[in-house]
């Protein structure tokens, strides 16, 4: 299983939670990452942590004053790059414009969507992965797994109907190891979480928990 752990804007140490991914990934068969801000990224990467973007932009190097240039981002060290999260969503046009610029840059991409329609859309525009996040459950602690497993049952669905080369992640409330598990019961090849480790009190112990029955 994927486990990538968005930072979002928390206040939360982005290098303290990556030495944590880093660490938590030495002993598992899980893969695990951490999706800092784009600040962040250099300092994050230097730690040996699987290192992700939370965002790339539909651009090329040139006149794009504030924009998110995803060779820039790979610079930095990012593997990869999250896209249309539901907290920064694009058009079609643009989600599509932003997958190129990752895939030229060199970076992986999961792009985001908040539905099985959606997911089947996004999944047409050929990321690596797509990950469905129900917008009602994120930042809730009620996982979307057990919450609404159908949603994660129809998402992989769609990317299958569209291109079965295209991996599934869910997220929304994940925050223990048994979301971790029910999510793959439910054809799920990753979680994508924020709130869970981002917001613990101990990252360590929080991606210890998550990994622990994989
Ligand atoms: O938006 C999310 C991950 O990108 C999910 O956030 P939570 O894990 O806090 O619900």
């Amino acid at each position: 299983m994927f486990v990538l752990v968005n930072l979002k804007t928390y206040p939360c140490d982005p290098v303290a939670v990556a030495e944590a991914v880093r660490d938590v990934n030495e002993n598992t068969d899980a893969r695990l990452a951490v999706a800092p801000q784009a600040a962040h990224l250099e300092r994050v990467a230097e730690t040996g942590a699987e290192t992700w973007a939370q965002h790339v932009d539909p651009i090329e190097h040139g006149s794009n004053t504030g924009h998110t240039l995803a060779e820039s981002v790979a610079d930095a060290g990012a593997a990869g790059t999250l896209i249309n999260h539901s907290e920064q969503r694009l058009k079609l046009a643009d989600i599509d414009g932003s997958v190129q610029a990752a895939e030229r840059a060199g970076l992986e991409t999961v792009v985001c969507a908040n539905n099985p329609a959606q997911i089947g859309a996004v999944a047409a525009l050929g990321p690596d992965a797509v990950a469905v996040e129900p917008p009602e459950l994120i930042g809730t602690g009620t996982p979307v797994s057990q919450a609404d497993p159908d949603v994660v049952e129809d998402a992989v669905d769609a990317a299958e109907s569209v291109d079965d080369s295209v991996s599934v992640l869910c997220g929304a409330g994940i925050s223990t190891g048994d979301d971790v598990v029910a999510a793959g019961d439910l054809g799920s090849e990753g979680v994508l979480l924020a709130s869970g480790v981002a917001k613990a009190d101990d990252p360590t112990a929080a991606l210890e928990d998550l990994v622990d029955p994989l």
